[in-house]
């Protein structure tokens, strides 16, 4: 059974309507990973899925054993408060220290337990961020946007730490994000998404169809360099919309 399954989801704030008839799916262990412009509806399908908020129409079904471990794009923390990598992993629920240095381990930041949190790289925070998650033992990982203000290579490292915890624990992950190409060589599917689901599949069939190089441009090439899954089978679908069309209304 799938761990999140939506049907037919619609959602609008007033008179605008951000999401339309969405249908998507995600299975135990695989990395599914949202693309789409901005104001496209990505945070807030993400937010239906994961149950912080209710569509207007669909439904959404999770599977009884879902457990979801959230990572988000950002968080602040007070630079005066002396708050150190340990005892924020300690928060809001006391953790052991063996449970949380494994965590911390599996997030590849083992070394930073007593190094204060105002102190870290972009890098280091967001694996500080990954390992709060996993200490829950999640089976779905939710990532919004989560390398926001991080270099490419950074991106790239924290995407394949991303794919290794996926090996290593087996769980399934979900992301939003822009950074398509880096973003593609980690992903086993990519839904992109404006309002409606305009192309999904493997990220290869994504990068070629004409509604994501529509929505996109064709300057995504590098996105097939980096592509390394093995695929002996495609899931095209496409929505038939002119997208151009849509870009250029916009
Ligand atoms: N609570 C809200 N009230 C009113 N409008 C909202 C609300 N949340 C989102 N929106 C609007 O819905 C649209 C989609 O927003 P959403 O954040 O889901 O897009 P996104 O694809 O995640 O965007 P970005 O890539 O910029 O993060 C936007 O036009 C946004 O202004």
């Amino acid at each position: 059974m799938a761990l999140i399954k939506a049907t037919g989801l619609g959602v609008s704030f007033g008179e605008t309507l951000v999401l339309n008839d969405v249908d998507m799916t995600i299975s135990a262990g695989e990395i599914v990973t949202i693309v789409g412009p901005n104001g496209s509806g990505k945070s807030t399908l993400l937010r239906c899925l994961v149950g912080a908020m209710t569509p207007d129409r669909g439904r959404v079904d999770r599977a009884p054993d879902l457990k979801i471990g959230y990572v988000p794009q950002k968080l602040m923390i007070d630079p005066t408060l002396p708050l150190t990598v340990g005892r924020f992993l300690n928060l809001p629920r006391k953790t052991d220290r063996k449970t949380a240095q494994a965590a911390l381990d599996q997030a590849g930041a083992g070394a930073l337990w007593d190094r204060p949190m105002s102190g870290l790289s972009g890098g280091q925070f967001q694996r500080i961020l990954l390992a709060r998650a996993l200490l829950e033992r999640p089976n779905l990982l939710v990532l919004d946007e989560p390398t926001q203000g991080l270099d490419q290579p950074g991106s790239a490292a924290f995407y394949r730490l991303i794919e290794e915890v996926r090996t290593e624990t087996g769980c399934a992950v979900l992301m939003v994000s822009h950074e398509l190409h880096v973003v593609m060589s980690t992903s086993d599917r990519v839904i992109c998404l404006n309002g409606h689901v305009c192309c999904h599949g493997t990220p290869e069939v994504v990068a070629n169809s004409s509604e994501y190089r529509a929505l996109f441009g064709t300057g995504t090439a590098g996105a097939l360099a980096l592509y390394r899954h093995e695929h002996s089978h495609s899931h095209d679908h496409t929505c038939g919309h002119d997208h151009a069309r849509e870009k250029e209304s916009a």
